[in-house]
């Protein structure tokens, strides 16, 4: 089922040896369209919504929703009877959900330090949370009302005075946010949340829209802009938060959800192949791949995912995404080699399903979360971990980090140095300020000396 990729020593006409990771990328499993290849389509959106507001993403709405909504806003009741209509075991779940994520996400903060460089001089790195953010929750093919919880706990732990909620319409209800997402939104106190998906959500939110742009809300201000914008979703959002960066922070592209997994003879077949189908669930670009050095557990597992993707769900979409080029085994020598193909590939999920999985999951360098020994799978993480599921993707997690509380603070020195400190140091800056001939920056010091 899945294609393969062969990559053992005695595999024929081997180039040299593919230890670099660059090398190695080349090589590896990859979608065909990635985030720069979407940035086409959603920046004429972007654009829209940055010159005329609200009024552009509405018309984005209809066109990929299916949905026209002169006010996205959800109003307070839908969030409410949301709630009070939710079937107590999602509930329970969310509730549980919510917990464990505060319990890991809370020990995150990290404390102001104060340095005394010398005497009489101190540098203090001090973390603020930013004023508002807006948090973006998927609702195309799938409904994530656990990604509420990933995005909303951070973002609460982290102080955030202000949140906001965007998420995709649903037709089937009432063209509102799924309720499920309504409801998890209230069990975490949310108030502010808008039926609005795609790219135009994150363009809405990163520019705001006071209303003026034509009149079409009477002077009001209808959203308000945000700081930072965070949360998973579709290549059409991974991409628009990269065209959107630096008009907003944002985490990182959580994109088209991925499954990596190393495992040797001892895994279970049937955990391997349930596993990467999990995860290719998620949407027809998913990709899922298997690394590893045994041909007869890649065989086994083929049987398995051939088995069980014809009794699973979304049969067709899991297909579609285990037949892309974004999927496929590939087949190492041992697990060194296996290693370096893993940390070349940086996947958003990484499960070590190996005797030693924990010695071999220290080694990993670059993974957005890493699910260590047979009983952690993916799943676990994506609701009740207590780790955040919403995960650097593309092969960015070489340089990006899952969304944590660090998401949403700065981090800010405050320099407090005494005039005798100053004086003490004065020539040295002095000469770095003449050496960058940037004189007038020595002149700030000298006519402190007098
Ligand atoms: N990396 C992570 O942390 C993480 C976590 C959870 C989910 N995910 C991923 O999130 C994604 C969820 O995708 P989804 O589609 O279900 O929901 P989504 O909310 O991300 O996308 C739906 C929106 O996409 C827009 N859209 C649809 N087709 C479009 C087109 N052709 N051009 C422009 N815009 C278009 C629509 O406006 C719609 O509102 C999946 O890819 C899943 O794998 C990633
Ligand atoms: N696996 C997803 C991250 O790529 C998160 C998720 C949410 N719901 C189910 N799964
Ligand atoms: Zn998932």
């Amino acid at each position: 089922m899945l294609r393969r990729v062969d990559l053992r020593p005695s595999a024929a006409e081997q180039e040299p040896s593919f230890t670099s990771g660059h090398r190695l990328r080349q090589v590896l499993p990859r979608a065909e369209m990635d985030v720069d290849a979407a940035i086409a389509a959603v920046t004429p959106v972007i654009e829209g919504v940055r010159d005329r507001g609200y009024p552009a993403a509405r018309e984005a709405t209809a066109r990929f929703d299916g949905v026209d909504l002169a006010d996205p806003r959800v109003p307070a009741a839908a969030i409410t009877d949301a709630l009070a209509t939710l079937d107590p075991a999602v509930r329970a779940a969310l509730e549980e959900s919510i917990r464990r994520a505060r319990i890991v996400h809370r020990k995150q903060r990290r404390p102001t330090v104060e340095v005394q460089v010398v005497a009489g001089g101190t540098v203090t790195e001090k973390w603020i949370p930013v004023d508002r953010v807006g948090l973006y929750v998927p609702g195309g093919l799938a409904v994530y009302p656990s990604s509420v919880v990933m995005n909303v706990v951070p973002a609460q732990e982290a102080g955030v005075p202000s949140l906001v909620v965007c998420s995709p319409p649903q037709k089937e209800f009432g063209s509102l946010p799924h309720p499920t997402i309504l409801a998890a939104c209230a069990l975490l106190g949310v108030e502010e949340v808008y039926a609005i998906g795609g790219a135009q959500a994150i363009a809405l939110m990163a520019y705001g829209d006071s209303g003026e742009a034509d009149g079409h809300s009477a002077g009001r201000v209808l959203i308000e802009p945000v700081d930072v914008v965070t949360g998973p979703g579709n290549i059409y959002v991974a991409a628009a938060k990269r065209v959107l960066r630096g008009v907003i922070g944002i985490d990182a592209e959580a994109g088209p959800t991925e499954i990596a997994i190393l495992a040797d003879a001892s895994a279970d077949p049937a955990h391997v192949a349930a596993d990467l189908i999990s995860q290719a669930e998620h949407d027809p670009m998913a990709a899922s791949v298997l690394v590893t050095d045994s041909a007869e557990l890649a065989d086994a597992v083929d049987a398995e995912v051939s088995r069980q993707v014809q009794i699973t769900k979304h049969t067709d979409r899991v297909r579609t995404a285990l037949s892309g080029p974004q999927s496929a085994t590939v087949l190492v020598g041992d697990l060194e080699q296996g290693l370096q193909v893993v940390n070349a590939y940086a996947a958003e999920h990484l499960e070590v399903i190996t005797v030693d999985a924990r010695k071999w999951a220290e080694r990993v360098r670059s993974a957005g979360c890493i699910f260590v020994g047979a009983s952690s799978p993916v799943s676990l993480g994506d609701y009740c971990a207590g780790s955040n599921h919403v995960l650097p993707t593309g092969c960015t997690a070489r340089h990006a980090s899952g969304l944590s509380v660090q998401s949403f603070l700065k981090g800010v020195h405050l320099v407090e140095y005494d005039h005798e400190a100053l004086v003490e140091v004065s020539a040295h800056v002095i000469a770095l300020a003449d050496a960058e001939d940037l004189p007038a920056h020595g002149a700030a010091v000298k006519v402190r000396l007098a």
